[in-house]
């Protein structure tokens, strides 16, 4: 049974029960994910100066185990794929059905546990572009420090890179650039090379490196486009995950480090507009509410999907909305839930007309039981390299009125807002070096193309009728229909891949949509299959001006109030070109210095 006095385990001290939280600490941060238990654990270094102390109200699932974790850790750090499907770890969480997707819904996945969806996510490690972070920096206005050489020493401070077995590096051209990776002895996120690739990879590196204006940089971790092999989150010992939880919770006993699972907190505490603490329930019931005093700061990183809900339920937020809650307006902050994005993709299928493919056939895909994640190879690629008639869909989108793509009655900051990311994304569109495309390699025919900025903007807002209950989460997916002119482009990329005559011995065929499949018949078939998200949900709490939709300053501090931030994958003010754990632990680095810089 749960003992009274917080429990020294191999963690930073964990309570699991409301009353033995203190009355105050400086900083109280909100969710045990990601971002959380970076910056907890950053602030909380200097703690033999009995400097910050900070609690964290971290939510676990309901479980009927009374330990601390529904699934053991072991369990999650030496699995990949298999979370995705595990409830434990979890939130039960659907969409709204989606107008244009013929109105199918999708599960939205995210991590409810100490590690949050570092806990149960795919591991690719990449960063994505130049051009994406210089177009945080244009979004956020003049003087912004969150350009590409704003955020660089960030990612390299966030995680510890470890460089591939010399022999597997010269074998499947492995190459990378050490500037642009750190190895800090005090950063316990490992970004490692599995210990066997498939030497079926190696005529489809072939095959696509000849594909017209395909670049090879040196490494994708630089900021440029191309085909490259990028590292999983893992160490390189036992070839397990490497995530928030062993990189920032496990292995700290500290006393200034405190984590409450099996809480959730509903609302932020104000005097006036100042952030003083925040309002929680135990998961499990009873007790009724509690508090807890921040004296610094309240820091939310509760996630993409609930920082608009603790913003919301708090006052902050839509006014129209807010009042169809009966929540009394504390701030008026048009932007909170919306601009909400997404990557989204689908599969071209096919099949190998004689025997195997490239792959020899006496090789399993995953080879050595090290490799516990896919494979570590991709092309990432901008829609000039993609398709010739690049520059007719860059026409038609910066032309579109916004206020058209927009949810109705959108607030004129939001659309204003939208103008500004439709300059900047023009600017993308034309760039070689934005990732519009990811087609991962994995060795077989075909497969997953993926469209790495998204257009169309969707909400994640309060359900008026029961704003505690799970928000409601619309992508509007396919609402612009650029997005769909871009993924039909992705999959005639596909088709051109897969048409490269490396490949003609082994007599490829298209099973879906089909080789013939084209113009009308290839966008409803599309409708039919996208998948409008790959877990890697971004800006309903961007960093952007107040007056463009924006939540949060450049500081990360909510417009109109004091002594509150947000640190989490909320704040992006578009999609990088890349998978997204890495930009967020990026972003927590950053924060903490920002964090310490005003304290
Ligand atoms: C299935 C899946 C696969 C993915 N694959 C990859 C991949 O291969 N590579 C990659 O780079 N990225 C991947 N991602 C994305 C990446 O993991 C996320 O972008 C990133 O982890 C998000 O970090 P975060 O800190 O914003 O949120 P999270 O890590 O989700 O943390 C939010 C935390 O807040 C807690 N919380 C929420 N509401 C409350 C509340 N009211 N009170 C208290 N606590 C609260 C949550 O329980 C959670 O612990 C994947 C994600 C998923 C879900």
């Amino acid at each position: 049974a749960p003992t009274e006095e917080p429990e020294k385990f191999r963690h930073a001290h964990i309570l699991r029960r409301g009353a033995q939280v203190k009355d105050a600490y400086d900083y109280v941060i909100v969710g045990a994910g990601t971002a959380g238990l970076t910056v907890a654990d950053r602030l909380s270094e200097d703690g033999k100066l009995l400097l910050p102390e900070q609690v964290f109200i971290g939510i676990q699932p309901p479980s009927k185990l009374l330990t601390f974790l529904a699934v053991p850790d072991s369990v999650i750090q030496r699995s990949n794929g298999r979370n995705f499907f595990d409830p434990g770890i979890q939130y039960n969480i659907t969409s709204v059905p989606q107008i244009d997707m013929n109105e199918r819904e999708q599960q939205v996945r995210i991590g409810c546990c100490v590690g949050g969806s570092s806990a149960i996510n795919g591991m690719v490690f990449v960063r994505g572009t130049k051009p994406e972070y210089d177009g945080w920096a244009e979004l956020g206005g003049p003087g912004s420090t969150w350009n590409w050489d704003g955020v660089l020493p960030y990612f390299k401070k966030a995680s510890h890179f470890n460089p591939p077995d010399e022999m597997l590096a010269k074998n499947f051209n492995i190459t990378w650039d050490p500037e642009v990776w750190g190895q800090d002895p005090n950063t316990h996120i490992y970004a490692s090379f599995p210990n066997f690739v498939n030497p079926g990879m190696i005529p489809m590196y072939k095959a696509m490196a000849k594909m017209p204006g395909i670049a090879i940089p040196k490494d994708g971790a630089g900021g440029k486009s191309g085909l490259f092999w990028f590292p999983t989150s893992m160490d390189n010992i036992k070839y397990w995950r490497s995530y928030s939880r062993t990189g920032h919770y496990d292995n700290i006993n500290r006393t200034n480090y405190e984590v409450l699972t099996m809480h959730k907190v509903k609302k932020v505490l104000f005097d006036g507009t100042t952030a003083t603490g925040v309002q929680f329930v135990s998961r499990e019931g009873g007790n009724g509410t509690l508090t807890v005093k921040a004296n610094k700061e309240v820091i939310i990183s509760a996630g993409t999907v609930h920082t608009p809900q603790i913003l919301q339920n708090s006052g902050i937020g839509p006014k129209d909305l807010l009042e169809k809650t009966k929540i009394p307006v504390l701030v008026e902050l048009p932007g909170v839930g919306q601009n909400f994005q997404d990557h989204a993709y689908l599969s071209v299928n096919y099949q190998w007309g004689n025997g195997t493919g490239p792959i020899p056939p006496n090789i399993t895909q995953t080879g050595s039981p090290s490799s516990i994640a896919g494979p570590n190879l991709g092309a990432w690629i901008g829609l000039p390299t993609i398709t010739d008639d690049w520059e007719k869909i860059v026409a038609r989108y910066e032309t579109q009125d916004p206020a058209q793509h927009l949810p109705q009655n959108s607030h004129p900051y939001v659309i204003a807002g939208y103008k500004e990311f439709q300059r900047v994304h023009a600017k993308l569109l034309r760039s070689r070096d934005a990732n519009w495309l990811w087609v991962p390699i994995g060795g077989g025919p075909g497969g997953i193309v993926m469209s790495m900025h998204i257009v169309s903007h969707g909400t994640i807002n309060i359900d008026p009728d029961d704003p505690d209950a799970e928000p409601i989460v619309d992508y509007r997916a396919l609402s612009n229909p650029i997005d769909l002119d871009i993924m039909a482009e992705n999959i005639k990329f596909m088709r051109k891949f897969m048409n490269s005559s490396d490949f003609a011995q082994y007599q490829p065929t298209e099973s879906s949509p089909g080789a013939n499949v084209d113009g009308q018949e290839l966008r409803d078939w599309i409708k039919r299959v996208l998948i409008p998200t790959n877990f890697h949900p971004i800006a309903t709490a961007a960093k952007k001006p107040k007056e463009f939709g924006g939540v949060v300053d450049e500081g990360l501090m909510v417009h109109g109030t004091k002594r509150l931030s947000v640190v989490d994958g909320s704040i992006m003010p578009l999609l990088p070109g890349a998978n997204t754990q890495q930009p967020v632990y990026m972003i927590a680095e950053k924060a903490v210095d920002l964090i310490k810089a005003r304290q």
